[in-house]
């Protein structure tokens, strides 16, 4: 799958179901392969962002995930950490375009908190450091979302892989903890108050903020901006 983008053009990764066996509720219940999403990385809007964006170490990319439900879980990304920045770990910033999303964070490989935030058009959700996450569709129609993130490093699939995915699973008829973990915090749900770090309403897009990159610095140099970071999360 490709996406235009004024004259640009932008080949997508694609994650296939069978990729996402490992992390799955009901794995038995894949019958056929298909594409479970589509990751547009490292695009922009206009050629001369490029290099702006890259100069500060940034990533902006685009993720489709089509609704689906295996099982009945609903349709997800696998799952990962980001490995250390400073004395905590590179965060990350996701907008939603299109659609609901749920993020799913996981504070640490041990786990001391878990926390859902709820997403809708306009929304965007900080991943502070140290919490590895899971990204849900639990809509009947597409979700579109964009992500700033550092592009000094590789993200950490083992801790999901090795557990059979996050701490719980969404699925038709709520969240189901995930045997594999033991014990396990009780689910805080939750909003993400964005508005102060990124200085954007709901209404503005982030991928604005290729005007003014510094205001992402954060997300190379996380240590300083860690609590605030975490205090975005709102649980009501
Ligand atoms: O790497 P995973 O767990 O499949 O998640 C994919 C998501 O992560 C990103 O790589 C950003 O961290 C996006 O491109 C995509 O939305």
């Amino acid at each position: 799958m490709k996406i235009k983008i004024g004259d640009l053009v932008f080949e997508a990764e694609i994650r296939w179901v069978e990729d996402l066996k490992p992390v799955l509720a009901y794995p038995e219940a894949v019958e056929k392969n298909f594409p479970a999403y589509y990751m547009f990385r490292d695009v922009y809007k206009r050629k001369e962002d490029k290099e702006a964006i890259a100069e500060h170490g940034l990533r902006y990319d685009l993720t489709y995930i089509p609704p689906a439900k295996i099982g009945k879980e609903f349709i997800k990304t696998y799952g990962h950490y980001h490995p250390k920045a400073n004395s905590v770990s590179y965060p990350e910033v996701y907008e939603v375009l299109e659609g609901r999303a749920i993020y799913l964070l996981q504070k640490d490989i041990e786990v001391s908190r878990v926390v859902a935030v709820f997403a809708e058009k306009g929304d965007k959700v900080i991943i502070p450091p140290d919490y590895g996450h899971v990204t849900i569709n639990p809509e009947d129609k597409p979700l579109k979302m964009a992500n700033w993130v550092s592009r000094n490093f590789k993200s950490i699939y083992e801790p999901y892989t090795e557990r059979r995915g996050a701490c719980y699973y969404y699925t038709v008829e709520g969240w189901l903890k995930n045997e594999k973990y033991g014990k396990i915090p009780e689910l805080e749900i939750a909003k993400c108050d964005f508005e102060g770090i990124l200085g954007l309403s709901k209404d503005e897009e982030m991928y604005s903020l290729v005007d003014d990159l510094k205001k992402l610095e954060f997300l190379n140099n996380p240590e300083k901006y860690a609590e605030k970071l975490e205090k975005t999360l709102r649980v009501d």
